[in-house]
């Protein structure tokens, strides 16, 4: 039998490691290492990366490269590239990577090559977006489409919100791109209040195609047309799905002809890059969705094939594990300095919490170290007015990846600079902090008495040693994109292959949608026989009387 992971070696080596770092603060790491920068960085697919602000040596770095031998990282990471069925509680692979293989060979899942597939429906993309674009495909009153609303949720929603808005500089600007994906009636109400049904397209996105919120949300768009000059005959011009249940699709009303595969072997938070990301291809075009998949692909060929210690997913994997298994922390920031890359943390935190929030191992056995972190985080420098002052004095440790442009698509006046000036001075601040000597001796050169000044140092005292990471690329265009998301994916599942849990299932999110069901039934007919605790049967009733009737 495999040993535990607190059983291996490099773990106990990893603890007793981790009582001779904590004491050590970066200042004197960087004042005693003038290599420091060149040793901690690393790039690969376009994408830069800084690590130096982070506690450790190199012991640590060769420890955790130990950790992530003797817990077999490297055959894992060959189990998703060859295919097998790592999803082991559904007995599937995981197979992102097959979307953006570029190189045509064949993956295999039960002995059958997946690529012809994959190659037929990115075809069946391409003739779809040019259709669009090229106005051959228009609405039911003849005019060309101007607006696209996708509907889906979780990571038939998140992935592509984020995608389009990353890469709005390269919009067609013919079309309009719009997402509803919660089941408030709120968003699809606001949403529909801009648009015209003549001109446009509904795609409604659900590998199940059982999502409620999708689903629900669907039959709202669909009478909203209906009632708006549409007609049954005319809903084939505007409404197509994504899906990996067809036939649910076509008992829902949708045309055969325009429903676009996806696979059982591509998890939902992971499926940007398959039909999923038709919004992304009608906003930017083919050529540019193909360019995405590229720089997914580079990163996947780097992940595959470099060497542990240069790996930029092993390394930001290791580098959270080191964190949250050995320093303490339980949660991670994602601090995107780029206003396009701003719904990168909701992305991330679906990737990353939805893959980890695990608690039991491969052997369904409870783990007896603690696995996904809390993600969290928002755009740079807007952040910087808002929740960095607990980064930079609070009692949390919160590791950050601080990820900005070299250039940017806009630039305005200094504002490039001074954001980069700011996002650098976050990751400065954040490492070397403030002295009490340095506090008191500022207040005095502003002419504070000496009491006054010693009374007032420790509230301005920064203790420094906050790790980040600052990850750099030279724009946010579709191939960096592509292979920033990418180097996301793998490294959850770097942590992932290292806790030896399941990052491609989503159990937990089960018991809340059945109970919903159970709760609905008793707002909607209130002879419902469903048994609930007293506080939730408490708030059904507060609804029956004021919520119901408004
Ligand atoms: O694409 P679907 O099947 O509608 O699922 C939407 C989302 O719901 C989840 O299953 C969680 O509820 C996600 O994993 C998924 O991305």
């Amino acid at each position: 039998m495999k040993p535990n992971l607190t059983d291996l070696p490099s773990w106990s080596a990893l603890e007793s490691h981790a009582e001779q770092i904590k004491p050590l603060h970066m200042r004197d790491m960087f004042a005693n290492d003038p290599e420091r920068f060149e040793r901690f960085f690393t790039e690969a697919a376009g994408i830069k990366l800084d690590y130096s602000k982070n506690r450790i040596t190199p012991e640590t770095k060769s420890l955790l490269t130990e950790l992530a031998r003797e817990a077999q990282l490297p055959e894992k990471i060959e189990a998703m590239f060859q295919g097998k069925a790592i999803n082991t509680t559904e007995q599937r692979p995981a197979l992102h990577i097959a979307l953006r293989n570029l190189t045509n060979g064949p993956i295999e899942v039960d002995g059958s090559d997946i690529m012809p597939e994959v190659r037929d429906t990115l075809q069946q993309m391409d003739k779809f977006v040019w259709r669009i674009h090229s106005a051959q495909w228009r609405g039911f009153s003849n005019k060309p489409f101007t607006d696209i609303i996708s509907i889906g949720i979780g990571g038939s929603f998140l992935g592509p919100k984020l995608v389009s808005a990353a890469l709005k500089p390269y919009w067609n600007n013919a079309l309009n791109c719009h997402y509803v994906a919660n089941i408030d009636g709120s968003h699809i109400t606001e949403v529909l209040k801009h648009v015209n049904p003549e001109t446009t397209l509904f795609i409604i996105q659900s590998k199940s195609f059982g999502t409620q919120e999708t689903l629900e949300n669907t039959k709202v768009a669909r009478s909203w047309f209906l009632r708006n000059g549409g007609n049954l005959e005319t809903i084939a011009k505007h409404f197509v799905a994504v899906t990996a249940n067809t036939q649910s699709a076509i008992d829902f009303g949708i045309q055969e002809d325009n429903i676009f595969p996806m696979w059982d072997w591509v998890g939902g938070r992971y499926s940007l890059w398959s039909a999923i990301g038709l919004p992304i291809a009608l906003a930017i075009g083919m050529d540019g969705f193909k360019a995405l998949l590229s720089g997914a692909n580079a990163m996947d060929n780097h992940f595959r094939t470099a060497p542990l210690e240069e790996n930029l997913p092993v390394t930001l994997g290791l580098l959270g594990i080191w964190y949250g298994n050995f320093l303490g922390a339980d949660s991670h920031a994602i601090l995107p300095y780029d206003h396009y890359l701003r719904g990168l943390p909701a992305h991330i935190q679906q990737l990353d919490m939805e893959s980890n929030g695990k608690s039991v191992d491969l052997n369904g056995d409870p783990t007896d170290y603690t696995t996904g972190p809390i993600i969290w985080g928002g755009a740079g420098a807007n952040g910087q007015h808002a929740y960095h002052q607990l980064l930079h004095q609070g009692t949390r440790l919160s590791p950050a990846d601080f990820i900005i442009p070299l250039q940017s698509h806009n630039p305005v006046a200094n504002h490039h600079a001074i954001l980069f000036a700011n996002c650098l001075s976050q990751t400065q601040a954040l490492m070397q902090g403030k002295t009490a000597q340095e506090a008191k001796q500022e207040l005095l050169d502003k002419g504070l008495g000496e009491d006054e000044a010693e009374k007032l140092a420790p509230h301005k005292v920064i203790s420094g040693n906050k790790p980040s990471n600052t990850l750099l690329f030279d724009k946010a265009t579709p191939r960096t994109v592509g292979a920033l998301i990418a180097l996301y994916e793998h490294k959850v599942y770097v942590q992932g292959a290292i806790w030896n849990i399941n990052s491609f299932d989503q159990w937990g999110v089960e018991l809340g949608k059945q109970l919903g069901n159970e709760i609905l039934n008793k707002l909607l007919q209130s002879s419902s026989s469903a048994q609930l605790d007293a506080s939730t049967e408490g708030l059904v009733d507060l609804y029956s009387q004021y919520g119901a009737s408004i």
